[in-house]
């Protein structure tokens, strides 16, 4: 006995509480049509979770709820609760008795379920007796509509049922489960894949747009790190070279202002001369015209005075002796006179040609030490220009004559780790260069690399090239040398010792142990004495090198003297601002002296023109002495024969002649008048010599204001053009990177800004190489990347899950098959017997539609009644039919034990020799399963261990009590009396 109890309230007819206990194997419920027998079997059913309406015989959930009847009201509520005896484990929970109970409200329309009185799912229910035989599609609850319709229905129809006996449902659900699962999957799947696809067509192309992001991300951030070192460095040259340029223009503007000053003062003295000059030759004009007046003059008494001696040589012809005597005496004094003053004339000449021949003497031999002077001053400006070519061609290219050293450097940029040449790098202090260029000797073009490495490489280079032989410094293995301690103490204290070598060059921070290395313990001192003596005093334990250049090696040996061309990449900027310098001034002080010795020649021409002058005066007067002189002896002797002895001697009153006299005042005056025309013209030949040296003087100094004007709009357009790129990286700095100028310089790298140069160059090349970027698709990519990916991964999954189910539903199929072969097979051997027992003979077979899908095949049925041959069970009677479906029914009771079984009446349409056949057939399960078998059959009735009748004593309302086998008859017979 397996079902004990059924309580019932409120469901359908059974408004009232109804207990039934069942205490047998084999229950009867019998009662009238219409009085809620069925109503049980709904009942059984709904609380082990029937769902559908129809199969209840309602049309809606509600309809199982008591709905009045003309004395009784409608409840709110059905409740029905089953109580199984579990103590065979046949319900798969561990308690031994289990409730289990459903509620229905009709107001919320809400169904509650338990078991054991906890609330639980419907679907709890549902599993607790599925597969028991108990379920709602169960064989077990059995109804007359199920009998008569398994003969007719369709061989996939019957299916139901044997799979309902194999036990299979459960894995029929859930392979019904697990194939929507698979559906649901496999959509989840196509959506998933279409996504991918959507997404791949996407990935790639972001990709690589992500990839040149980054790229240009990475080089826009170098970019930034080396540009902003290359701009401050940029800016700070600039503004170095501004400040210079400044200072410069400053210096300039200065020279400029003294020279314009310089030439207006002197154009002022050029003026003044020249004005000079204008007066002194309207004086000369002037005094020619008195000269020309004063030799008419002298021309008109000379003529006078001929007519006059014209005159008394006619009286002395026909005049008497004393008369001539008296005649003559005058024209003696007369000659006297003029023979007096023209030999004075000529004594003055004289006396000026002998001036002018010493001061022509003078002058000559100014002019030949100003030659000398002036040759010598060529030939020291020419030796200075010289040595500047040299030199500037040694600053242009310093390592000229070293072919090694020179090809390292034009192939730097192709070679590695090169620093420089140990010249370049180290930068003497001023007036150390003679001792730091011979302290280093040759050692100042060995080529300073990174390492080692670096140094193998320009070696092969060289080699590869046959570019000669160099000495590398690789940096890395450098180690510094330094004096000892006490040695230095010692030296400081020594007369004529400056420092060690090293203190006295300039480089970067990181040659520093290659100086150390190179000058650590290298001592300067002032001369070769002091170097000795301090060379003792250090036990000859170091280098030690003078000013000039002198060496006391190690060990006492000496180096010294002076080469002619000295010049070394050390020494050649000093040497050559030394020799700017002097050329300078050499250059002015061979100017001074050509201006010097123009000026002298133009004195000594001009002394001669004055002495050619003079000669030519002497040469005229000489023979005019002469003829005076001899004209007075003449005229004297003449005299002396005529004149009585007391009247010898020259009458003074003779000197009275007015001709005589205004003509000897006339040559005064001309003698006057020349030499002030002479001194008058000296003067003006001066002057105009003066204005032409200052002439020469502000040309000069003009061509030297233009010099200095052009270099002035030079050093203007460079400074300009400085400011502007100066204003440029400024701007730069402040739109490009926003960072202040002082900001930036904190930020400086410690690079060699020729490469840093060159690389801002390529990253900007490579940078607009780039293209169109894409800022975001780094960003886009990872978030469709990481879609994609976790998409990916679940499609993976999908597809794992997918195999996982089908492989489940492959193992579900093969359960499903064995259990279901195993059970029709069993069922098939059951039946012939069951058969021939139910019919009385004859034989019966099930057989498979389509034994190659077992899984979906129909089954059909090969009946053989006794004396009849087969044909199609549709073929057979209403009762026949009942029977052989009643024969299935046991053949799978046979086959599979039910707990319990309920039969609404699958008999009626029997006879009654086969409904006593069934019924007796029934007890032979007794003590295996339970049934409870509604019936209007006295043939079952019989059967029956206890019977419960059900009435309708109140109108609409069920009843139910236990009754015994007459009684049962008697309420069947008499409802159909009534019914009659
Ligand atoms: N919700 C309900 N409320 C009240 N009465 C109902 C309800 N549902 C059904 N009934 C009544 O139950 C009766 C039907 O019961 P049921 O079908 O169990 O009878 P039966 O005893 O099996 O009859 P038969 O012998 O003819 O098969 C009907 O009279 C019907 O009015």
């Amino acid at each position: 006995m397996f079902l004990k109890r059924i309580e019932l309230q409120g469901f359908k007819s059974f408004a009232d509480k109804s207990v039934i206990n069942f205490d047998s194997d084999v229950i009867g419920i019998v009662g009238p049509n219409g009085c809620g027998k069925s109503n049980i079997n709904d009942a059984i059913r709904w609380v082990l979770g029937e769902q559908s309406v129809k199969s209840l015989r309602g049309s809606s959930m509600s309809d199982v709820i008591f709905s009045g009847s003309t004395q009784r009201k409608a409840v709110n509520m059905a409740e029905v609760t089953l109580v199984f005896d579990n103590s065979k484990h046949i319900l798969n929970v561990d308690f031994e008795e289990v409730e289990v109970t459903r509620k229905l409200h009709r107001q919320s329309g809400e169904g509650e379920y338990f078991i054991n009185k906890a609330p639980c799912r419907l679907k709890d229910i549902v599993n607790l007796v599925m597969d028991t035989g108990l379920g709602r599609d169960s064989l077990s609850i059995i109804s007359q509509g199920n009998i008569s319709a398994f003969a007719d229905a369709k061989p996939e129809e019957r299916r139901a049922l044997f799979e309902e006996a194999a036990g299979v449902a459960k894995y029929k659900k859930r392979k019904n489960e697990s194939l929507s699962k698979l559906n649901r999957t496999q959509e989840n799947l196509m959506r998933l894949e279409d996504i991918i696809v959507e997404l791949e067509r996407q990935v790639n192309p972001l990709k690589r747009q992500a990839k040149k992001a980054e790229q240009y991300i990475e080089k826009k951030k170098e970019l930034e790190v080396i540009e902003v070192s290359v701009l401050v460095d940029e800016i700070e040259k600039l503004s170095e070279d501004i400040d210079e340029l400044k200072k410069k223009a400053f210096d300039m503007d200065t020279q400029k202002a003294m020279h314009e000053t310089t030439i207006q003062v002197e154009d002022n003295k050029i003026n003044e001369l020249r004005n000079e000059m204008y007066q002194l030759d309207r004086e000369v004009n002037k005094l020619q015209e008195r000269f020309t007046k004063a030799n008419e003059e002298v021309r008109l008494l000379e003529t006078r005075k001929i007519e006059m001696d014209e005159k008394r040589k006619y009286a002395l012809e026909s005049a008497s002796n004393a008369e001539k005597a008296r005649e003559l005496k005058a024209m003696v004094e007369e000659a006297s006179f003029e023979y007096e003053d023209r030999r004075k004339r000529l004594q003055d000449l004289e006396t000026d040609f002998a001036l002018k021949k010493e001061e022509l003497s003078k002058v000559e031999s100014d002019i030949s030490f100003s030659l000398s002077e002036n040759q010598q001053a060529s030939a020291i400006l020419n030796r200075l220009e010289n040595r500047k070519d040299v030199l500037e061609n040694l600053a242009r290219q310093p390592f000229n004559h070293q072919q090694a050293v020179r090809s390292i450097l034009e192939a730097r940029n192709t070679l590695q780790g090169i620093e420089g040449v140990v010249s370049q790098i180290f930068k003497p202090q001023t007036n150390y260069e003679t001792a730091i260029s011979n302290a280093l000797a040759g050692a100042m073009y060995h080529i300073v690399t990174k390492d080692e490495a670096s140094a193998r490489h320009a070696i092969s280079f060289l080699k590869k090239n046959q570019s000669g032989r160099a000495t590398f410094l690789p940096l890395s293995v450098m180690r510094p040398r330094r004096m000892m301690k006490e040695h230095y103490m010692l030296a400081q204290n020594l007369k004529g010792f400056l420092g060690v070598a090293s203190e006295f060059v300039e480089n970067e921070e990181r040659f520093n142990d290659l100086r150390d290395s190179l000058f650590g313990n290298v001592i300067i001192v002032d001369n070769l004495v002091n170097a000795n003596e301090i060379a003792k005093m250090l036990k000859y334990g170091y280098k030690i090198v003078t000013l000039e250049g002198d060496i006391v090696n190690r060990g006492g040996s000496m180096t010294g003297g002076k080469q002619k061309n000295n010049a070394t990449p050390l020494t050649i900027q000093k040497e050559l601002n030394s020799v700017m310098q002097s050329l300078e001034g050499q250059r002015l002080k061979t100017d001074q002296l050509k201006v010097q010795l123009s000026a002298l020649q133009s004195k000594k021409d001009q002394i001669n023109a004055q002495s050619v002058q003079i000669q030519i005066s002497l040469a005229k007067l000489d023979p005019i002495v002469k003829a005076k002189w001899s004209k007075l002896e003449h005229l004297k002797e003449e005299y002396e024969s005529v004149a009585p002895d007391e009247d010898k001697g020259v009458d003074s009153e003779l000197m009275e002649d007015d001709l005589i006299v205004r003509l000897s005042k006339a040559h005064s005056m001309i003698d006057e008048v020349s030499s002030s025309i002479k001194s008058k013209r000296e003067r003006r030949m001066k002057v105009g010599n003066e204005v032409e040296r200052k002439e020469q003087q502000v040309r000069a100094l003009r061509r030297e204001l233009n010099v200095i004007q052009n270099d002035m709009r030079d050093i203007e357009v460079s400074q300009a053009k400085a400011e502007t790129r100066l204003e440029t990286s400024m701007e730069r700095l402040s739109a490009t990177y926003e960072m202040t100028f002082e900001y930036a310089q904190s930020q400086k790298m410690d690079t060699d800004m020729q490469e840093a140069r060159i690389r801002v160059k390529e990253l900007r090349q490579e940078i607009a190489s780039l293209g169109n970027v894409n800022l975001d698709a780094p960003q886009q990519y990872k978030e469709i990347n990481e879609r994609y990916e976790f998409l990916t991964k679940q499609k993976a999954d999908l597809i794992a899950a997918k195999d996982k189910i089908m492989v489940a539903i492959d193992e579900m199929d093969e359960i499903m098959i064995h259990q279901f072969k195993e059970m029709f097979d069993k069922i098939n051997n059951e039946l012939n017997d069951v058969f021939r027992a139910l019919f009385g003979g004859g034989s019966a077979r099930l057989f498979l539609v389509d034994p190659s899908d077992i899984l979906n095949t129909g089954i059909d049925i090969e009946v053989r009644p006794p004396g009849k041959t087969v044909q199609n069970i549709r073929l057979f009677s209403g009762g026949e039919k009942s029977l052989i479906a009643i024969c299935v029914l046991f053949s799978i009771l046979k086959a599979r034990t039910m707990p319990l079984c309920i039969f609404d009446e699958v008999e009626a349409a029997l006879d009654q020799a086969n409904v006593e056949r069934f019924a007796k057939y029934i007890t032979q399960f007794r003590g295996e399963s339970q049934f409870i078998v509604v019936t209007h059959r006295p043939g079952t009735m019989a059967q029956c261990d206890a019977l419960y009748g059900v009435t309708m004593q109140q109108n609409g309302v069920s009843q139910l009590l236990k009754v015994k086998l007459q009684d049962a008859i008697n309420m069947v017979d008499k409802k159909e009396e009534v019914e009659a």
